[in-house]
């Protein structure tokens, strides 16, 4: 299978290609990112206009920016894409629902199996502790360009999903933020080179209950965004999530 690895240069873009390097059955054919590197030899992209981008799929870690340029790619050349870039705005979102009519479209903010399985148990958890405070906190390295981080909005959006009326609010200051009850609040703590911690704390009367995952490499996502590149390949136009791969 041909990659167009978008974001080439980025930590994660380092990552995939080492993984690639290691697999027969992958190889890069195009790059995209905005600075040119002399060390690799695929052809190199600073965007999606040019014609001689060429490649099966894309795997896409890359900044929000890129996406809607991106996804006018895949659209006009059928290719499809493993989108892991976070940061997304709601137009985005937008456009990535109406792009994955007419081409497969992976989409997760965490390429882990571990988060994954995570989010269940929190889904669990918050309708069994219905009257617990619940608060997310989510700790990442100090290169980070978003926050919150995408996987504490997958929390925070799956937790919503199985108890309405939730808010979500983003840290707290001031002397008028006595919590509410039906408040999520979420907590962006940046620093060193922390690859991505998550913790949800249900807090309840005299007792709490803290659920968390901690990525110790970043190789853990570039492993998940390979895995799903081979999963959607090949199948048919829609949106597809961690839970359709590990059905
Ligand atoms: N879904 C998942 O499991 C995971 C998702 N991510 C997400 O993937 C994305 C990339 O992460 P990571 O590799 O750590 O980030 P990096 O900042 O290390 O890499 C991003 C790359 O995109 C480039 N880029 C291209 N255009 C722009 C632009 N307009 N502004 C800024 N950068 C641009 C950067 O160039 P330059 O170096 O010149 O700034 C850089 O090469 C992030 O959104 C991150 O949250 C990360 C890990 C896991
Ligand atoms: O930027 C990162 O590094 C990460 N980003 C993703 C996110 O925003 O949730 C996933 C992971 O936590 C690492």
């Amino acid at each position: 299978m041909n990659i167009i690895l978008s974001g080439f240069n980025g930590a994660m873009g380092k990552n995939v290609l080492e993984l690639i390097s290691e697999d027969e059955s992958l190889m890069i054919t195009s790059g995209i990112d905005r600075k040119p590197n002399k060390y690799y030899t695929f052809k190199q992209f600073t965007d999606y206009s040019d014609e001689n981008i060429k490649g099966d799929i894309i795997v896409d870690f890359s900044h929000f920016s890129l996406v809607p340029n991106m996804l006018e790619f895949c659209k006009r050349t059928h290719t499809p894409v493993v989108l892991c870039t976070t940061g997304l705005t709601d137009e985005i979102l937008k456009q990535i629902e109406e792009t994955s009519k007419y081409v497969p479209i992976f989409k997760s903010g965490n390429m882990s199996l571990g988060i994954n399985l995570l989010i269940d148990i929190v889904k669990k958890a918050s309708t069994i502790l219905e009257d617990f405070d619940i608060e997310i906190i989510e700790k990442h390295h100090n290169k980070k360009v978003d926050s919150p981080s995408g996987t504490a909005k997958m929390i925070a959006n799956s937790i919503k999903s199985v108890l309405n009326e939730k808010e979500f609010i983003y840290g707290r200051e001031g002397n008028d933020t006595k919590r509410k009850k039906n408040e999520i609040a979420i907590h962006a703590v940046r620093g060193g080179t922390i690859v991505g911690e998550h913790e949800i704390i249900f807090a309840g009367t005299d007792e709490i209950i803290t659920l968390s995952h901690s990525a110790r490499s970043k190789k853990v996502f570039a492993k998940g965004a390979i895995e799903a590149a081979k999963f959607i390949y090949g199948k048919e136009s829609g949106l597809y999530r961690m839970d359709d791969m590990l059905k």
